[in-house]
């Protein structure tokens, strides 16, 4: 009987495999030794692995929002947006686990946080890879960011190439121009190094889509999913500030930055500008 037995006595269900010695098992599939044995505190306070698991949590998703934020990407580029509506719908999705992990770390009171802190040294969430290629990806770009990234080689290069690159709404306004609509030529060829600019043309462009939603439905719905997307990720940063708040007050913060003043002006920043601005012209 190869493998599928165990004694009768101990057998959950007929048929059941219990012997994994020569078997890949649910541990080894997902790689869960790795994972976690991955979880290591550096002090002895009882709140360090909940810091750690959060974050850890965070990254995981961050990764997974990149590889759909790809995907959605490489289709608009396509000029398919079935498959772009699917992968945006799923980052927001993902977006909104990100959220909500905020009420779990939110039971660390500044007590909890100050027993580990100093721990930490100079490391910060500024030093995420994964989070400014997300950023990037949506358009956030900034070259100063790459500094920090400068001791890990092939973080430097992959955020290098994506900072170079043409962001989601640059794809977006380019499938907007292969649809007939009036884009200038300067958002569709330029330096992607930089953040796009608000631009009135743009805006006169998405309100054409949004005056005649029959016409345009695709157009629509692909903006409306832009909207979500960076609706959920300013609550996230909203969250991330109001957290830090809470438990650090107004002290800088360990990346060397003033700390919430610093994330406060990172909710002035727009990815998508024309399609927030639209909606007081309706
Ligand atoms: C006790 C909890 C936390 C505190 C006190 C905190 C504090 C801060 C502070 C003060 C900054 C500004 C940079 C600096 O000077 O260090 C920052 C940046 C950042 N943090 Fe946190 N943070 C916390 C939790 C998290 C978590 C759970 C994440 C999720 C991955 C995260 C991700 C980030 C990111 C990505 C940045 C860079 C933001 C940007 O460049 O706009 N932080 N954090
Ligand atoms: N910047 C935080 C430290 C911090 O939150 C942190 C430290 C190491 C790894 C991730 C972190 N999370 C987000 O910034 C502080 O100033 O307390």
């Amino acid at each position: 009987m190869a493998g599928n037995t165990g004694s009768t006595g101990s057998r959950i269900e007929p048929g059941m495999t219990t012997d994994f010695k020569d078997r890949m098992d649910y541990g080894s599939y997902l790689g869960l030794d790795l994972l976690l044995a991955a979880q290591k505190p550096l002090s002895d306070a009882p709140d360090e692995l909940l810091f750690i698991t959060i974050h850890q949590v965070q990254e995981l998703w961050l990764k997974l929002a990149t590889h759909e934020l790809d995907g959605a990407i490489a289709a608009l580029r396509n000029d398919e947006l079935q498959p772009a509506f699917k992968s945006l719908a799923r980052v927001s999705r993902i977006q909104a686990q990100l959220i909500s992990a905020w009420d779990v770390l939110s039971t660390m009171t500044p007590a909890d946080y100050l027993a580990f802190r100093d721990a930490l040294g100079q490391s910060s969430g500024f030093q995420s890879y994964q989070y400014r290629a997300l950023e990037f990806r949506l358009g956030a770009k900034d070259p100063r960011m790459l500094a920090m990234h400068q001791h890990h080689k092939a973080h430097h290069a992959h955020l290098e190439a994506l900072l170079a690159a043409p962001s989601l709404y640059d794809e977006a306004l380019r499938l907007l121009a292969r649809h007939g609509l009036p884009i200038p030529a300067e958002c569709l060829e330029r330096d992607w190094r930089q953040p796009h600019v608000s631009n009135p043309a743009v805006r006169a462009a998405w309100l054409t889509v949004y005056r005649d939603t029959h016409r345009y439905f695709d157009l629509y719905e692909l903006a409306e999913e832009l909207v979500d997307v960076e609706d959920q990720f300013q609550q996230w940063r909203f969250r991330h500030m109001k957290t830090v708040e809470r438990i650090i007050g107004f002290k800088p913060g360990t990346g060397g930055s003033s700390g919430v003043k610093f994330l406060r002006t990172a909710l002035e920043r727009s990815f998508f500008p024309e399609l927030w601005e639209l909606r007081s012209e309706l």
